[in-house]
């Protein structure tokens, strides 16, 4: 599904009021019978609510919802913040609506608000601001926020925490976002959602398909896409049941300094189990029996410094692809082996970790990485390369810039870690839990990508298929292990269970 910019979405609304021949209250309405219902699915008529609702379309959104509340036997107070005298037409008719009910449902706030007290089990109902705002909040709003991020209830935001841009969040004053427990979003992921710093506002996320019209969504052109598993079925190609080991290709693994052998043995593991045809391991000579050992179908390639790389790989024709970084360490020897080795390589390249950090040493050596080369920062890793600023949407640009200047493929890891092409599409990865942070699990999709490169998958393909396989992986093993207690051996061991999953195998 496409991530749209908040203007695009005003568009596609704009777009199914007139293409429908509905009007816009109906849509609003529309809305509200579906935030209604997400909510009386959760809380029972025994929860007090209190419905807090701006002077724009969200705050409609809220005034619909609290009438159909009370409707339903709920306790609902509603505060209506109409200080500028300037709320829009929906949000009006829906307060008259409300108010149509009966005395005492509605308080319509004109200017001095006294909050009121609110028992730890209110459920409070945010719907100050929506996609219509445009700056930080501030004064008597920014104040409104702070006593509801102070109360303790849960709350649910409508479409968006209210003050939280949509998109860009660098400047925003992060004091008068409200911290959500739920997010009810309408029919799309916002992009300020995908940045991991937002979560603490989005909260729990759900979406709400409000039936926006399909053509116009398909005809919107965003750089933004979120993929899930029907998009990514698509791109595998059928494997040749006549194929043998060569027809699935040779992966070669740059990888594990002595005492990191670890490095090695995930990402060769990874590689084997997703589906090429040989993994070569380089590797220094003091790992031998280790890499023998718990990688036995790998062929070891040794550099003969014992203990780091000095040494770059002869030849690049006896393999398909290759992927440097896993626990190389940052040496001198490693460093110079690593340029040598980026100067020579003519076939797909994944550079990950150590790698990465070399190279954040000498910025000047990303000029020369071959074309289409797969890099895999995670947010440290990426701001030792660029420099960038440290909030998601920033880094995010920064990205999209590296990728298109230098056609890379830049993998930025996250909760939904972001594939940027050099043609300036990002996609959001949709699989993946708390319990993948832990040590290994960046050897492992590294492990993934080569082994799909050697099977002769196009780069940005190899990075999308597998980003989503390892989540998955990921997310299989939590299933039956917990977050907490995941290991990168777990997301390996469950690699075969995401391709049989997402290919109905
Ligand atoms: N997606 C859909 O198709 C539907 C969305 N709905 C809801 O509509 C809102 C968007 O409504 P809109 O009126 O455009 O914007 P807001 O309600 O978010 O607020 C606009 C309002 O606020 C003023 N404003 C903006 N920034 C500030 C600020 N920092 N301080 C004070 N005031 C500010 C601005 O000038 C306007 O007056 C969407 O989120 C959904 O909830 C429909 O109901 C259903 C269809
Ligand atoms: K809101």
């Amino acid at each position: 599904m496409i991530i749209p910019t908040a203007k695009q979405i005003k568009e596609i609304d704009a777009f199914t009021i007139s293409d429908e021949g509905i009007s816009s209250i109906d849509l609003m309405e529309r809305a509200a019978y579906s935030l209604t219902d997400a909510i009386t699915s959760q809380w029972s008529t025994s929860t007090p609510i209190v419905v807090f609702a701006g002077p724009g379309n969200n705050g409609g959104d809220a005034l619909a919802v609290a009438r159909m509340l009370i409707c339903g036997g709920y306790a609902v107070k509603t505060y209506l913040f109409n200080i500028a005298s300037r709320i829009s037409a929906d949000c009006k008719e829906e307060a008259e609506r409300l108010k149509s009910l009966g005395e005492g449902h509605l308080t319509e706030i004109t200017s001095t608000f006294e909050p009121p007290e609110l028992s730890a089990d209110t459920l409070i109902i945010d719907g100050l601001f929506g996609t219509g705002l445009s700056r930080p909040l501030e004064g008597g709003f920014a104040t409104l926020v702070r006593f509801i991020n102070s109360t303790g209830c849960t709350v649910v935001s409508i479409d968006v925490p209210s003050g939280l841009m949509c998109e860009d969040n660098s400047s925003n004053n992060l004091e008068s976002i409200v911290r959500a427990s739920l997010t009810l979003t309408f029919q799309f992921r916002k992009l300020a959602f995908m940045f991991d710093e937002n979560e603490m506002y989005v909260g729990k996320l759900k979406v709400l398909d409000i039936q926006l019209s399909s053509s116009k969504i398909n005809s919107t052109s965003t750089p933004y896409e979120y993929i899930e598993a029907d998009y990514i079925r698509e791109l595998f190609k059928p494997r040749v049941n006549s194929g043998n080991k060569g027809t699935f290709g040779t992966a070669m693994i740059v990888a594990g300094q002595y005492g990191m052998a670890g490095a090695a043995l995930l990402a060769g593991s990874a590689c084997l189990r997703s589906g090429c045809g040989k993994v070569m391991v380089h590797t220094p000579l003091l790992n031998n029996n280790i890499i023998q050992i718990g990688l036995p179908e790998a062929i070891i390639h040794h550099d003969y410094n014992e203990k780091r790389f000095c040494n770059p790989i002869s030849s690049d024709t006896r393999f398909d692809a290759i992927c440097i970084g896993p626990g190389i360490g940052t040496h001198t020897d490693t460093s110079r082996a690593l340029y040598d080795q980026i100067r020579r390589t003519r076939c797909p390249l994944v550079l990950d970790a150590d790698a990465l950090n070399i190279i954040a040493r000498n910025k000047e050596w990303l000029d020369f990485l071959p074309a289409k080369t797969i890099i895999t920062p995670h947010p440290l890793e990426f701001q030792r390369l660029t420099d960038c600023k440290n909030d998601g949407y920033s880094r995010l640009k920064v990205a999209q810039e590296l990728s298109e200047s230098h056609e890379l493929i830049v993998i930025l890891k996250g909760h939904h870690t972001a594939i940027c092409l050099p043609d300036g599409r990002v996609y959001f990865n949709s699989t993946g839990n708390s319990g993948m942070a832990t040590a290994g699990s960046g050897d492992v999709l590294s492990g993934i990508i080569v082994s799909l490169l050697a099977q002769h998958y196009q780069p940005s393909v190899a990075a999308l298929i597998a980003v989503f396989l390892h989540g998955k992986a990921g997310d299989l093993a939590s299933s039956t292990l917990g977050e907490y207690s995941i290991t990168a051996s777990d997301i390996v061991n469950n690699i075969s269970n995401s391709f049989r999953d997402l290919l109905n195998m």
